[in-house]
């Protein structure tokens, strides 16, 4: 990737691609809310290209001669939002190649816009969203699953620390987001307290209304 101030994708006043041609669902909610484990399942059943916005900074921040890999370190250990440029380019990047090498036009993208400022260059430069995806846990609830994903995750930011400055940020830079989609009418709240099988019939019902149905594979019978 090029320079910082070279990064072109948030600089554009005009869209890259048009919202009739992608699809763009943004996944949010609280760090461990199980926004990562609905997308894997949402993936097998509906063909959707899932971009977590968490793991694109993560492959950049270990990708040799990265020149945003400390800094990425650093805000993710602290738990802040990574500045919007990178982020933005990096899943610009991801798509254009998940477009052209899987001819995928329909994206799950987890864990972004997690500031208002993301939110608005994101769909001023890159692409309009469809709606917003909201799972919905209390703290005490994510606070368990995060240590116990921290057992095993080898993430910098799954420890206590880490954990509490990510629930700060959560509620006072990333509500908002959700906040502002909520007041167009663009969000789809799942009560995200329940075990992943029922919170996902919710998340399958809530997308039937809005026209979104799972792949089905058509067995034609032949004599052969
Ligand atoms: N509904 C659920 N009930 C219990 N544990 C869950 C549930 N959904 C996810 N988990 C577990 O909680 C942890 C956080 O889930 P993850 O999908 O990584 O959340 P997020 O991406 O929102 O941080 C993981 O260890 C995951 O296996
Ligand atoms: O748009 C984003 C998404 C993530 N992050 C950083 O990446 C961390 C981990 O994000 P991820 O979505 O992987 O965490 P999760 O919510 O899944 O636990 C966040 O705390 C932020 O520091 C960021 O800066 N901008
Ligand atoms: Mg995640």
């Amino acid at each position: 990737m090029p320079a910082i101030e070279k990064l072109g994708a948030t600089t554009r006043t005009s869209p890259l691609w048009s919202a009739d041609k992608v699809t763009v669902i943004f996944v949010l909610g609280g760090p461990g809310a199980g926004k990562g484990t609905q997308c894997s399942k949402l993936v097998s059943d509906y063909g959707f290209k899932h971009l977590s916005a968490g793991d694109l900074l993560r492959e950049e921040q270990d990708r040799p001669g990265s020149e945003f890999g400390e800094m990425i370190k650093t805000y993710i250990k602290e738990g802040t939002i990574v500045p919007m440029e990178v982020t933005i380019q990096l899943l610009e990047n991801a798509m254009k190649k998940a477009m052209e090498e899987e001819n995928k036009s329909t994206f799950l993208i987890d864990g972004f816009p997690r500031k208002l400022d993301q939110a608005h260059a994101f769909e001023r430069s890159v692409v309009p969203s469809k709606f917003t995806l909201f799972f919905d846990a209390p703290e005490d609830v994510m606070l368990e699953r995060l240590l116990n994903r921290g057992k095993t995750s080898g993430r910098a930011d799954d420890n206590i620390e880490s954990i509490k400055k990510r629930f700060r940020t959560f509620v006072e830079t990333s509500m908002p987001v959700v906040d502002e989609f909520e007041s167009q009418k663009r969000v789809i709240k799942v009560n995200a307290t329940r075990t992943p099988d029922e919170v996902y019939q919710d998340v399958q019902t809530r997308l039937k209304e809005w026209d979104i149905e799972p792949i089905t594979l058509k067995f034609v019978k032949t004599d052969a």
